[in-house]
């Protein structure tokens, strides 16, 4: 499990993570081999992607750590809304991981809503399983009512992240919050935390500064996808992005990589 842990993370036990994962949400006209080479070239340290693109482009993942995304949520054209009214399923066993030449298994956590204990019941299935395999586990925290879509505060976050960790995740994947609240979950999560990225700016400064903003108050990397596989550079955002991950670049360092 260790080598498998830094194929993931880096020797300073952080990781920028290309996010490849979207059930179709936009990304569907996207070539994967080319985002995934790009990204590899811009230096990326893991990929997080679906079953079908680990086993097709297994040579643009190259060395770079290969993260399984457990479920299929189904595709845009679903009827419903998939989170709400569905319980998240793993099809994939973590023999079928190792199998494709995965590191680690992702997981949705997904809480909230009647499915909650379903899906916490994945990550501790899928947890054991990895560690039987000598993989990582990683679960993906999100908290979604039919109110409240993805807020959260310092509380909700840190029980959801918390109860990740104690279900035996060995990384959890959650959403930055302000720093003084995020800062909180992180030391109280004692597994290492990676954010996510968010919805497409097209704003450069923006992305680099929350990545930035996140590691500083703890977390051990970013998994990021939109601001990555839709920007129109993607080795150079992953080259920024890195600056900011591995070498604690500044911001105005980091945009260098971008001309
Ligand atoms: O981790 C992610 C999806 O799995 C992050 O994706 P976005 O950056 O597009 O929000």
């Amino acid at each position: 499990m260790k080598s498998r842990y830094y194929k993931v993370f880096g020797s300073d036990d952080r990781t920028l993570i290309l996010a490849l994962d979207h059930g179709g949400a936009g990304k569907i006209w996207l070539d994967p081999g080319y985002a995934i080479a790009a990204s590899v070239e811009g230096g990326v340290d893991a990929v997080l992607t679906n079953y079908g693109v680990i086993k097709k482009f297994r040579r643009e993942i190259g060395r770079a750590g290969t993260i399984l995304r457990g479920e299929v949520f189904g595709t845009a054209k679903s009827e419903g809304n998939l989170f709400l009214d569905y319980g998240c399923e793993i099809p994939y066993t973590v023999e079928d991981a190792v199998r494709v030449g995965a590191d680690a298994v992702m997981t949705m956590g997904l809480t909230g809503t009647r499915f909650d204990a379903h899906n916490m019941q994945n990550i501790a299935r899928v947890s054991a399983q990895c560690d039987r395999y000598g993989l990582l586990c990683g679960a993906e925290m999100l908290y979604k009512t039919a109110k409240s879509a993805s807020e959260y505060d310092a509380e909700t976050l840190n029980t959801i992240c918390r109860a990740a960790a104690e279900i035996g995740a060995d990384f959890v994947k959650g959403t930055f919050i302000d720093p003084d609240g995020f800062r909180k979950v992180v030391s109280n999560c004692y597994v290492p935390m990676v954010v996510l990225g968010g919805s497409k700016v097209d704003n450069d400064r923006q992305v680099l500064e929350q990545a930035a903003a996140a590691l500083d108050c703890g977390a051990k990397g970013i998994a990021i996808g939109r601001n990555l596989w839709g920007h129109k550079n993607i080795a150079g955002m992953a080259a920024a992005l890195r600056r900011i991950v591995h070498e604690n670049a500044t911001v105005d360092e980091a945009l260098r990589e971008l001309g």
